[in-house]
């Protein structure tokens, strides 16, 4: 059967923009007018679901959609009945208590009793529950960090990036209730052939996860020095090696993760490399 896969996106806000990046990285193309909420891919056999970010786990949960993409804090609030498929490492946040910057925080213990609000009622009152705190949550949807300047809260549970809103606001941070990324879901019983479209996806995924953490590294090395430089880029099997014009050189050419990728310039430097290039690379299949 010609299944196609059922893809929730959510259709503008923090996860929109990376997770359109991601699809396009992936090699799909869709075209997305203006005012539309589902969009069919021209080149492999998916759909496209634009939604807001919190209806997300429950339309994959019954089925709606097949999978979908969405912030873990979401995920875990609604508590629908999907599965994590993969993180997807975008729109990392974290999901705090804050309390007004000129109290002084008492610890945990010190918001028993307290009104709290939150558009996240769930995953606090998990939180509060596993530490033995008893305080009154607030529920409200947005414009959280604005809670207690009007008295409406003691004090917030909300979501922190960078933490200028809870700055602006004269608030600060005295609590990490959650981290959060955003994480492809998918519901639980999905047939055999969507199963495979979303493995072709999910392979994809990886690819350009993979390409993006790395970097392709060419350079000139002295012949006496090839052992000693094989070590510090070993690549994803060993290094390639070209003879040069100049017999007591040779061209090195390897992969170097982007985490170390300052400390092995380096060190290949003291090593005696020269003339090192460093080109991103566009999908890696390990
Ligand atoms: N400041 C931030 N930095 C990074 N990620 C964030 C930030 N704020 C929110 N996120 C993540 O992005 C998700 C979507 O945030 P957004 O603010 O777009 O939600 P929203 O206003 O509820 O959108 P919608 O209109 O779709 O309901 C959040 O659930 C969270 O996972
Ligand atoms: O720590 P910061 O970098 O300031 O980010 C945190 C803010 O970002 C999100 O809101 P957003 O700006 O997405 O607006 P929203 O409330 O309309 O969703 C979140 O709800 C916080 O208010
Ligand atoms: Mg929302």
């Amino acid at each position: 059967m010609n299944d196609i896969l059922r893809i929730a996106v959510q259709k503008s806000g923090r996860l929109s923009e990376d997770s359109f990046a991601l699809i396009k990285e992936c090699g799909i193309d869709f075209q997305n007018g203006i005012g539309q909420l589902k969009a069919q891919a021209t080149n492999f056999p998916a759909e496209f679901l634009l939604l807001r970010d919190d209806d997300i786990p429950g339309y994959v949960a019954d089925g709606v959609a097949d999978i979908g993409i969405v912030g873990e804090n979401v995920m875990l609030e609604k508590s629908k009945d999907t599965e994590v498929v993969h993180r997807l490492g975008f729109s990392k946040c974290r999901l705090s208590i804050a309390i007004p910057k000129n109290e002084e925080y008492k610890g945990i213990k010190g918001l028993e009793g307290k009104s709290i609000a939150t558009s996240y009622p769930r995953i606090l009152r998990h939180f509060l529950e596993a530490n033995q705190v008893s305080a009154d949550i607030h529920e409200i949807s947005g414009s959280v960090e604005i809670a207690p300047s009007i008295g409406l809260a003691e004090a917030i549970c909300d979501l922190v990036s960078s933490g200028s809103t809870l700055f602006t606001n004269g608030l600060k941070e005295v609590e990490v209730v959650l981290k959060s990324e955003a994480v492809l879901i998918r519901q639980k019983n999905l047939s055999e052939s969507k199963t495979n479209l979303l493995d072709k996806l999910l392979f994809r995924i990886k690819s350009v996860q993979n390409a993006r953490k790395n970097k392709y590294i060419l350079l000139n090395a002295p012949k006496s020095k090839v052992e000693e430089i094989k070590k510090l880029i070993p690549g994803m099997r060993s290094p390639s090696l070209m003879e040069l014009a100049d017999k007591d050189w040779v061209s090195m050419h390897s992969v170097i993760n982007e985490n170390d990728f300052w400390n092995v310039i380096e060190a290949l430097r003291a090593a005696g490399a020269e003339g090192i290039l460093v080109v991103p690379i566009e999908k890696m299949i390990l």
